[in-house]
């Protein structure tokens, strides 16, 4: 069994970025600048806004925070989109979901210009992304297809089961699975909560991607020898043993399902911190689309 180490390719990843920060700065130009909105202080996404601020400070990115007060109106966040989408010194940008329930998600990301869109969450880009076309990919998916990349795992002509259709995750993830290259070339099932005998998927896949949100869900018996598992998983399971009162819980009961797999992803340190380096890629991707533009 090998373990599909997100902490340490994230902080490879990182390195390579800060390096072309460096370079950036030693030929004079700008640093890419990423910016994160925020409405509202919900615990969990306190925490993500607050390590890809402090990623960018280790990297050498500018970062701002936009925080917002839960009560905000859709049309002032509406006027703070404008805002960003117009501010020259801004390369891209992310709108923390979810939104409080009286937003509608859809009319926000739309107001995202697409070239600062270094979530990939706009229609423009998630097409282009579709279509094969060069876009921003979504930082969850894209830093799986690097991990896979990195370690080599073969997916050519492999049946992946992707659970969970969410749009930042497991449909994106089917896509990219689906298209054509490497990592990809994949026979995709894409499973969700209207799936029936789920495990049929599961016990015939030799890659399974996680990623609906209930602890443990995914288990040995589930599973074939052999497999590559990718566990997206993120729950906050309340522990008053802990110092901070809850652990953190993946969708793959990991014990038992990694004794049958030959590649297998840890919660935590295996996708989390790989999203946060992917988006980063993604913004010095950005600076460099506008630098090329400006020119
Ligand atoms: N590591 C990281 O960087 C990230 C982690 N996450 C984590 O990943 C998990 C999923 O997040 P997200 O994609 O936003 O999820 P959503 O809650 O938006 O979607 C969950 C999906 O899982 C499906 N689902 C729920 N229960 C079952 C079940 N019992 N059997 C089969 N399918 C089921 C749902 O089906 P249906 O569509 O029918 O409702 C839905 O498609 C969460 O734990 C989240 O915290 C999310 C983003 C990034
Ligand atoms: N516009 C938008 N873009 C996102 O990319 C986005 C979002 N909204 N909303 C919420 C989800 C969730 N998400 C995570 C990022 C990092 C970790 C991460 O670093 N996790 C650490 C543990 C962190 C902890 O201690 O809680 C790990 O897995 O090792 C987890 C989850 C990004 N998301």
């Amino acid at each position: 069994m090998q373990l599909l180490d997100g902490k340490k390719t994230s902080n490879d990843i990182k390195n390579e970025i800060a390096a072309e920060v460096q370079s950036i700065k030693a030929a004079g130009g700008k640093v890419p600048h990423l910016a994160a909105v925020l409405v509202g202080n919900n615990g969990a996404s306190l925490t993500y806004v607050g390590s890809k601020v402090k990623s960018c400070q280790e990297i050498g990115f500018d970062s701002t925070l936009v925080s917002l007060p839960e009560t905000i109106t859709e049309d002032e966040l509406l006027a703070k989109i404008k805002e960003l989408n117009e501010d020259d010194n801004l390369d891209g940008y992310i709108v923390q979901l979810p939104l409080p329930k009286h937003i509608d998600e859809q009319k926000i990301l739309l107001a995202i210009d697409p070239d600062k869109d270094v979530d990939g969450f706009h229609p423009t880009n998630f097409g282009r992304m579709a279509l094969e076309m060069e876009s921003f990919i979504p930082a969850t998916p894209f830093g799986i297809m690097e991990l896979l990349e990195r370690y080599k795992v073969e997916t050519a002509g492999k049946h992946t089961v992707v659970i969970g259709r969410s749009h930042i995750v497991g449909r994106p993830m089917s896509i990219l699975m689906s298209r054509k290259g490497n990592p990809g070339d994949s026979t995709v099932t894409l499973t969700h909560s209207r799936t029936k005998d789920l495990a049929e998927f599961t016990k015939n896949a030799d890659i399974i991607i996680t990623a609906l949100g209930v602890p443990e869900f995914l288990k040995a018996d589930m599973v074939k020898e052999g497999v590559t598992v990718i566990d997206v998983g993120i729950t906050r399971v309340e522990d008053a043993s802990n110092a901070k009162g809850y652990v953190i819980k993946g969708d793959v009961d990991f014990d038992g399902v990694s004794k049958k797999a030959s590649f297998i992803t840890p919660v935590p340190g295996g996708v989390g911190p790989m999203t946060i380096a992917m988006l980063l890629k993604n913004t010095l991707l950005a600076r460099k689309m506008r630098s090329a533009r400006n020119q």
